[in-house]
């Protein structure tokens, strides 16, 4: 059997790396190495299926999702780790120009601030209320491919460009659920600074038999950590996931100096998921 060596520490996830390594072969019938140019070394790495880190799945999603948008169109990106590789991959395609003429709403300060520094035209949502697309990541996705969005704290303006007509979705796998709540992790309630305890306290009453935890999101100083909004946000922990997804969510949003809820239903258009297997698309 041959047996292979590299001399370089560099990853084999990486083809830039490779194509500049020696790489040592040692045949059957030989106890010597041989060194082999670097042509030879990038087609033993396609011999190879690297496992891709979280990263390397979000950013296999986020260049299939980048598939959708064409020349000329108005399109919302989200906010966090995922929607950061959309935006660095539309960045990229109208630095060489294989786009061009896109408008960027952006649904926070940090995309906001990403897509200027990637020279991506940005406009308002006033601006340009109907968009043709809307992409962003998602906290959990369940089988009707409801979501639970919003944990990097940006789901008002989130909730506002996904209304769009086409809404595609972009998570690994770890975000799939089998319904909503039932992660452990919170879902968020915006709720205006004035009536926090308020709402708190109601939110308590309303989520008193499914079994929930509700605190206020607080920043590394232990104080009430304020939103791009200048809101609050109120964490939801449920114990176990949540019997009736849209009564909750209808529940939540009558309640007075409630602005938005992280509970996206019957939004997706599509979403686009990567796993160890693979990226699978499920459409709505
Ligand atoms: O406000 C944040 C968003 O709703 C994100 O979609 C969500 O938190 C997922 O983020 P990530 O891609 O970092 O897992």
């Amino acid at each position: 059997m041959t047996s292979l060596s590299l001399s370089s520490p560099h990853s084999l996830s990486s083809p830039h790396h490779i194509a500049s390594t020696h790489l040592l072969l040692r045949t059957p019938n030989s106890t010597k190495f041989r060194t082999f140019p670097h042509r030879i070394a990038v087609s033993v790495k396609a011999l190879f299926n690297p496992v891709l880190t979280q990263d390397g799945l979000k950013k296999l999603v986020a260049d299939k999702a980048v598939d959708n948008v064409r020349s000329g169109m108005i399109l919302s990106f989200g906010t966090d780790s995922t929607a950061d590789f959309v935006v660095a991959k539309l960045g990229e395609l109208l630095k060489f120009g294989q786009l061009k003429d896109i408008v960027g709403v952006p649904t926070s300060k940090r995309t906001e601030e990403q897509a200027c520094s990637l020279g991506i035209p940005l406009c308002f949502l006033g601006d340009n209320p109907h968009l043709d697309l809307a992409i962003d990541d998602a906290d959990e996705v369940d089988l009707d491919l409801n979501l639970v969005k919003g944990r990097g704290g940006a789901l008002l303006r989130e909730k506002m460009v996904e209304t769009s007509d086409k809404f595609v979705v972009v998570v690994d796998d770890t975000k799939l659920v089998t319904d909503l709540g039932g992660s452990g992790l919170a879902i968020l309630v915006e709720v205006v600074q004035l009536c926090w305890k308020y709402n708190l306290i109601k939110l308590q009453e309303l989520f008193k038999e499914e079994g929930c935890d509700e605190k206020l999101r607080l920043d590394a100083d232990g104080k009430p950590y304020v939103i791009d909004n200048l809101n609050y946000i109120v964490y939801l922990y449920f114990k176990t996931s949540i019997r009736d997804v849209l009564a909750a969510g209808a529940e939540i949003s009558v309640l007075e100096g409630v602005v938005e809820h992280g509970l996206f239903l019957n939004m997706a258009t599509s979403v686009i998921i990567a796993g160890k297997s693979g990226v699978e698309v499920k459409n709505k």
